[in-house]
């Protein structure tokens, strides 16, 4: 209907500043990475991730990309080591992608963008009692980026891809267990890493950002299956999630290390 592609336009991202000021403010993602100005850090460790595949509960369609969601109440699925400091829990994975494979990333490199984005998302257990609290200080998420890059079928993504017709229609959600997010991790866990923010909103400026430089692959067609996702509900007219991507944001004196 007219009203809900009116909504539509002015729930894009240039909007966002008039409900979320802080969609303007100094730590916000995602960036362009300028590898010439990154900093090399020696004290930057390895980074450790550690997850077990029993933590996977289910997979969702939340309307604005799709998820997989862990159980997230004890340390069984964490990630340290990199640049941070203590343990941080897994919550949920999910993919950003764009209307056509020439862009979808979130972050870009020297001004080039990916086919889409992969988040891995953590929150720091060790200081704060929840996820949604940890998500309002400035050290209590950290999300690892991966990007895709159109090539061959990725078989470890399709255990994903293959299970989206049955999370069609926003809200749906379907059980998925068994899985274990670092086989989506490519060989070389080489990282860029910067203070930044959630990309949607709220944008809240809590997320210790950690962009893995090396891809990992996706071919057209499975890219074709995260658009075909409805960002609408059964009872709305139907609409396709075709893209879900954040453009760069001034980078505002900010420093991009690297191990
Ligand atoms: C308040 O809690 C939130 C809000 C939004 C998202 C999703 C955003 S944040 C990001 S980075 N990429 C995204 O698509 C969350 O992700 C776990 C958590
Ligand atoms: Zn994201």
């Amino acid at each position: 209907s007219h009203l809900t592609l009116l909504l539509q336009y002015f729930t894009g991202p240039a909007h966002w500043k008039e409900v979320f000021p802080v969609a303007n403010g100094d730590r916000q993602s995602p960036i362009d990475i300028k590898t010439e100005e990154t900093k090399y850090d020696p004290s930057l460790r390895p980074l450790n991730p550690n997850y077990d595949p029993a933590s996977a509960k289910i997979i969702l369609n939340n309307g604005h990309s799709t998820s997989v969601e862990f159980d997230d109440t004890v340390n069984k699925s964490v990630l340290t080591g990199g640049p941070l400091c203590g343990t941080y829990r897994l919550r949920q994975i999910h993919f950003h992608w764009g209307s056509n494979d020439e862009a979808g990333s979130e972050h870009a490199v020297d001004g080039m963008k990916y086919a889409a984005e992969l988040h891995v998302v953590h929150w720091n257990a060790e200081k704060y009692s929840s996820f949604v609290e940890a998500a309002r200080q400035s050290d209590g998420l950290a999300v690892m980026a991966v990007f895709l890059k159109i090539g061959e079928c990725n078989p470890q993504l399709k255990k994903i891809t293959d299970r989206l017709d049955t999370i069609r229609i926003k809200g749906k959600r379907a059980l998925f267990t068994n899985f274990d997010p670092s086989c989506l991790l490519p060989k070389s866990l080489d990282y860029w890493t910067y203070f930044g923010s959630l990309t949607v909103p709220p944008l809240l400026e809590s997320v210790i950002w950690i962009v893995l430089r090396e891809p990992i692959s996706v071919c057209s067609e499975q890219l074709a299956q995260f658009r075909s996702l409805l960002s609408t509900a059964e009872d709305e007219v139907a609409c396709c999630l075709l893209r879900n991507y954040r453009p760069p944001q001034p980078l505002k004196g900010r420093e991009v290390r690297r191990n």
